[in-house]
């Protein structure tokens, strides 16, 4: 392990990773990769998680193939230096923001959508000039085995390289040093993982989960609010970070939302679920049998049905859940829809703010003040209102958690920006030595008042102007002053010479 990080820091202190050409290039040939070996990237996903290549696509390609476009585009523009405001101390220097990698990067991708989980912060690493180790989840083996087979048949292979393995292989990398870490997964891995960081004072990004509540209000079309939850939870199996995990919703709303979810789930995956080529599996054993342990005890209004053989678990809904149970105490992570009434907005509020703050945060109503009520009242990483999952989709959003569900945030320039130091330089000359005695010892309390004047006096514009322009007067009085036996001769001679020119045309 030791050797391959050191590999890579080599390929990086060598400087190539970091022209904008290099980076574009790269970028380009990621793309190609992923268009010509289309076929074996979604067979591979496809088998990890019992998908339809269809939805793998519209799932994870689109949005990989969309995020290298935007870097394409707006990289050029964020490579470059950006001017600063100045103030009276700096006012003739030259200060900018000038972005630089911050060198080895490792990522660590999840196995829930273990394609655009891995690339998509791989394409923020890449675009922002650094080096990276990428580890991929063990948990989706064949989407791990694609990506060592043609990541290196694309990318630079000192700069971007990639460790398969499980624990082990984890733990080991961990206690190499990098300059920054970018981890996807759950929250008790991401504190592991920030631990070994802070051994060498490495900052990391931690996208991890928590337990997404979905308020439904009264006031609000519970069709297509089914629908809409049916469509965000089920997907993937439930196994989506930002899915709804559960609603909360007036007692009255319960025995409709049930009835509208499960003819929606009857419209998207038929009468036979199992047959549906849109309905997934549960990634493995372990998590298979964690799940079904949530509906011990449980009200189960639909769904239940289980196939250990296939990891099948049928999308369920459980109605008037004790928030005391083991459903309401941990990500689900799983298709099974957990309704806890309440009797208000207010307590919904409550219940949110009571508990850790959730990754995603969804709520239904056509009363738009609701809505803002509800996003000025809690907190979590990201808002959809009236829908789910979709903020993920919009590059211009930064996408992350807060709180447990994680820290800093990724996508388009907000992941250009994770992996970049944003480094301040300012560039004086080494004339003007007099303006700097102010700053210098001895001081005094007329060096302090002058101080005081340039750095923390506030003027309008109108005080300001004229503020220059008595300052520009005083220039021109001392310049006057000190140049005066000078100006009067070159007045002189300026007077004789017109003098003369009108005497001699006069003369023709
Ligand atoms: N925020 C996001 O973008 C995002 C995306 C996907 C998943 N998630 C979250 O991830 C969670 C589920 O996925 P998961 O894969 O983490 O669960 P998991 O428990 O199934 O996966 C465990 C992973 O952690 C690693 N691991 C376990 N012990 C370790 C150790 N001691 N040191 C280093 N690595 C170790 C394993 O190698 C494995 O890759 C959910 O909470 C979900 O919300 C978040
Ligand atoms: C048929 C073409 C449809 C195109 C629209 C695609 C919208 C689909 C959005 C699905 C997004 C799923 C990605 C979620 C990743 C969440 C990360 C955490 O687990």
């Amino acid at each position: 392990m030791e050797l391959e990080v050191r590999r890579v820091r080599e390929a990086f202190l060598s400087g190539r990773s970091r022209p904008l050409r290099f980076r574009l290039q790269q970028l380009e040939a990621l793309r190609r990769m992923v268009q010509e070996r289309e076929k074996d990237i979604l067979a591979a996903i496809a088998a990890d998680l019992c998908k339809s290549e269809f939805n793998v696509y519209s799932q994870e390609v689109i949005t990989v193939l969309g995020e290298i476009d935007f870097m394409l585009e707006n990289l050029p523009e964020w490579v470059t230096a950006k001017p600063v405001k100045k103030n009276v101390l700096t006012m003739l220097d030259e200060a900018y923001i000038q972005p630089q990698p911050l060198g080895v990067v490792l990522i660590i991708g999840a196995w829930n959508y273990p394609f655009v989980l891995t690339i998509q912060p791989l394409i923020g690493a890449i675009a922002a000039g650094n080096a990276v180790i990428i580890k991929p989840s063990e948990l989706s083996e064949n989407t791990a085995k694609i990506l060592a087979k043609l990541l290196p048949q694309y990318l630079d292979q000192d700069l971007y390289i990639i460790i398969n393995g499980g624990v082990e292989e984890t733990t080991e990398l961990l206690k190499q040093r990098f300059d920054h870490i970018f981890y996807t997964g759950n929250t008790a891995v991401g504190k592991i993982i920030m631990e070994a960081a802070a051994k060498h004072l490495t900052p990391v990004t931690l996208e991890l989960g928590g337990k997404s509540p979905c308020y439904i209000d009264k006031d609000c079309d519970l069709d297509i609010v089914c629908r809409r939850i049916t469509w965000g939870k089920y997907m993937n199996c439930g196994q989506t970070c930002i899915a709804p995990d559960y609603i909360l919703c007036e007692a009255s709303l319960q025995n409709q939302i049930v009835w509208k979810i499960k003819e929606t789930v009857k419209e998207f995956y038929g009468e036979n679920i199992k047959e549906s080529p849109d309905y997934e599996r549960i990634i493995n054993l372990r998590h298979f049998k964690r799940i079904l342990s949530l509906l011990e005890g449980q009200k189960i209004a639909f769904g239940g049905e289980t196939d250990e053989a296939t990891r099948y678990i049928a999308p369920t809904v459980l109605t008037d859940v004790d928030p005391k149970t083991k459903v309401m105490q941990e990500e689900i992570f799983g298709p099974i829809l957990p309704i806890v009434p309440v009797k208000n907005v207010d307590e919904a509020i409550n219940f949110i703010n009571e508990r850790e703050k959730p990754l995603a945060l969804y709520v239904f109503s056509h009363n738009h003040k609701l809505i803002k009520r509800m996003i000025d009242e809690t907190s979590s990483g990201g808002v959809t209102g009236n829908d789910v999952i979709m903020h993920f989709m919009l590059n211009s959003f930064p996408f992350g958690g807060v709180g447990s569900s994680g820290m800093g945030a990724y996508h388009g320039k907000h992941s250009f920006d994770t992996f970049s130091h944003q480094r301040p330089c300012l560039l004086k000359s080494l004339k003007r030595e007099g303006a700097n005695k102010l700053r210098y010892p001895p001081n005094s309390q007329s060096k302090v008042d002058w101080g005081k004047f340039f750095l923390l006096k506030r003027f309008n514009k109108e005080k300001l102007g004229l503020l220059l322009l008595t300052f520009l007067g005083i220039v021109a009085a001392v310049l006057v002053k000190k140049y005066q036996a000078v100006l009067r001769r070159k007045a002189l001679l300026i007077f004789l010479v017109v003098h003369r020119l009108r005497w001699s045309s006069k003369q023709r």
